[in-house]
C-alpha cells in the first residue's frame, strides 16, 4: 500500500448476506463530511469510515438482482475481481443462516489465490451463544478464522474492525516518502483514456520492476518526463460485453473511486463531441469529494468544428454543470494528434505544487484581516461574527482552520468569501481548499 493513501476495503458476498446492512452500519461513523456536492445522485457505493483513528474507504462491490445460480456465481466472480483489483483488504461475507454454499467456496478460492488480505465475516450471528458453533463450518473455506457478526444487531462489529485495521500497516513506518506525482486518468468509457495515457507515456515509460507485484499496481505506470517521475493510474478498458447499463456504471464507479483514492491529481477526460454528461459529473463529484486536484481534459478537440467562441462556450458549459469545482483547470486536447499534451505535463506540475502548498500563519492572517476589513462579517440577533485566527493544518488538499466566536454565524457564503480572498492571494489553481470552522472563546 502506498504511503499516505487511505486504504480501500471492499465487501464481497452473495446477494442477501447483509452487505448493505454492514455498509450502512459502518458508514454511520462518517466523520469527514466534505462539502456537499449538489446535483449529484449519491450512490451508496463508497463511504468514509474511521475506527480507532484509522480511516479507510469502504466500497460495496455490488447489489445485483439474483436471477439464476449461474448468473449469481459469475457476478460474484466479477465482484471479487473488482475487489481484488482495487482493495487493500477484502471483507468476504457469508450468512450463518444459509450455511456454506458452493458459490462461497468458489469465490473463497479466488480470493485466496489473489494473496490479498481477506477477512471472513460470518453475518446474521444474532445470538453469539446460540449460533457460534455454526460458524465453524466456514473454516472449510480455507481463508482463516470466521469472524461472527450481526450487521443488523450491531454485534461483533468492533472486534471485526480491530482485525481489519490491523492489516493497514503502520503509516509511520520507515519507508521513504514517495515524491512521485500520482495521476489518475478517469472518465466514462470511450472518451479516449487509453489513447491519452498511451500518448503521455510514449517513450517516457520507465522500465522498473520496483513496483510491487500486486494486481492493482499492474495498471500503475511509472513515467519519467523532463527528469521528473510520475505515476499514471489507468482505469480504461471497462467496456464489457453483455452487461446491463447499471452494472457497467457500478463497476465504472468502483474502479474510478479506487483509482482516484490512490492519486493526488485527477485528469477527468471528457469527450468534446458529446459534451459534459451526467456520468462525467458523477466522476467529477468523486474527485471533488476526495479532495483531489482536478484537470478537466476536453479530448477529441480535433474532431469538432470550432470558431473563436468555441473554447469559451465549452468552458462556460463545464463551469455551469460542474459548478462545485470552479478551481478545476480546463484544457482542450487531442490524444489523437497530440495537441497540447506536452502542456499537460506542465499543468500537472503546477497543480501538484498547489495541492501541497503551505502558507505561513502570519501571511494568512494578514489576508484574513484585510478581507474582514473590506467586507463586514454577518451578524444575527445583535451578535456579530468575529474571526480570530486562521492557520493551515494540512495539504492535499490544503486545509485551513478558522477560529471564530460563534460557528452558527459563519455562513457558507462568508467562508466562500474568505476562500476567494485566499485564492486571489495565492492562486491554488486546480486544487480544492478545505475550511474547518472552530469556536474559541475570545482571548484577552
Ligand atoms: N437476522 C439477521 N438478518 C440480517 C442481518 N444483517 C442483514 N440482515 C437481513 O438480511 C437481508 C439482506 O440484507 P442486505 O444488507 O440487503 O444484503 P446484501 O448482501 O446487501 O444484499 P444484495 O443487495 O442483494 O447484495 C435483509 O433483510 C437484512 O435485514 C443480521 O445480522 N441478522
Ligand atoms: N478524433 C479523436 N478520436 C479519439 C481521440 N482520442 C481517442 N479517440 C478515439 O476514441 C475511441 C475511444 O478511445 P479509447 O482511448 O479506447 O477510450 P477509453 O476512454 O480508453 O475507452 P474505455 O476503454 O472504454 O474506457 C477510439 O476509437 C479512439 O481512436 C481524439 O483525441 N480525437
Amino acid at each position: 500500500m502506498s504511503k499516505n493513501k487511505k486504504p480501500i476495503v471492499a465487501i464481497v458476498g452473495r446477494p442477501n448476506v447483509g452487505k448493505s446492512t454492514l455498509f450502512n452500519a459502518l458508514a454511520k461513523q462518517r466523520i469527514a463530511i466534505v462539502k456537499d456536492t449538489p446535483g449529484i445522485t449519491r450512490d451508496r457505493i463508497y463511504a468514509d469510515v474511521t475506527w480507532l483513528d484509522k480511516a479507510f474507504t469502504l466500497i460495496d462491490t455490488g447489489g445485483i438482482e439474483p436471477d439464476s445460480r449461474d448468473i449469481i456465481l459469475s457476478q460474484m466472480r466479477e465482484q471479487a475481481q473488482i475487489a481484488i483489483d482495487t482493495a487493500d483488504v477484502i471483507l468476504f461475507m457469508v450468512d450463518v443462516k444459509q450455511g456454506m454454499v458452493d458459490a462461497d467456496a468458489k469465490v473463497a478460492d479466488m480470493l485466496r489465490r489473489s494473496h490479498k488480505p481477506v477477512i471472513l465475516v460470518v453475518n446474521k450471528v444474532d445470538n453469539f451463544d446460540k449460533y457460534m458453533a455454526d460458524t465453524y463450518e466456514f473454516y472449510n473455506l480455507g481463508i482463516g478464522d470466521p469472524h461472527p457478526i450481526s450487521a443488523s444487531g450491531r454485534l461483533g462489529i468492533g472486534d471485526m474492525l480491530d482485525v481489519l485495521v490491523s492489516y493497514f500497516g503502520d503509516s509511520e513506518s520507515g519507508d521513504e516518502e514517495d515524491e512521485r506525482t500520482r495521476v489518475a486518468i478517469v472518465g466514462k468509457p470511450n472518451v479516449g483514456k487509453s489513447s491519452l495515457i498511451n500518448k503521455l507515456i510514449g517513450e517516457n515509460r520507465l522500465i522498473v520492476s520496483e513496483i510491487a507485484g500486486t494486481t492493482r499496481d499492474a495498471v500503475d505506470t511509472p513515467v519519467v518526463y523532463n527528469g521528473k517521475e510520475y505515476i499514471f493510474i489507468d482505469t480504461a478498458g471497462l467496456r464489457r460485453k453483455n452487461k446491463i447499463k447499471e452494472e457497467l456504471e457500478h463497476y465504472m464507479i468502483v474502479r474510478t473511486v479506487g483509482a482516484i483514492e490512490r492519486s493526488d491529481i485527477v485528469i477527468l477526460v471528457i469527450d468534446a463531441v458529446e459534451g459534459v454528461t451526467e456520468q462525467d459529473a458523477k466522476i467529477a463529484g468523486i474527485a471533488h469529494d476526495r479532495g483531489k486536484a482536478v484537470i478537466i481534459a476536453v479530448n477529441k478537440w480535433d474532431a469538432i468544428e470550432k470558431n473563436n467562441k468555441t473554447v469559451n462556450q465549452y468552458t462556460a458549459k463545464i463551469r455551469e454543470i460542474l459548478s462545485y469545482m470552479p478551481y478545476a483547470e480546463i484544457t482542450f486536447i487531442s490524444a489523437l494528434t497530440g495537441q497540447r499534451l506536452p502542456k499537460l505535463y506542465d499543468l500537472i506540475d503546477v497543480i501538484s505544487e498547489n495541492h501541497s502548498m503551505r502558507i505561513s500563519t502570519g501571511v494568512l492572517n494578514e489576508i484574513m484581516s484585510e478581507a474582514v476589513a473590506l467586507q463586514q462579517p454577518p451578524s444575527d440577533k445583535g451578535k456579530r461574527l468575529r474571526l480570530y485566527y486562521i492557520t493551515q493544518v494540512g495539504v492535499k488538499p490544503p486545509t485551513f482552520v478558522i477560529f471564530v466566536n460563534d460557528k452558527e454565524l459563519m455562513h457558507f457564503s462568508y467562508t466562500r468569501y474568505i476562500e476567494n480572498k485566499v485564492r486571489e492571494a495565492f492562486g491554488f489553481r486546480g486544487t480544492p481548499l478545505k475550511f474547518l470552522i472552530r469556536e474559541r472563546r475570545e482571548k484577552k
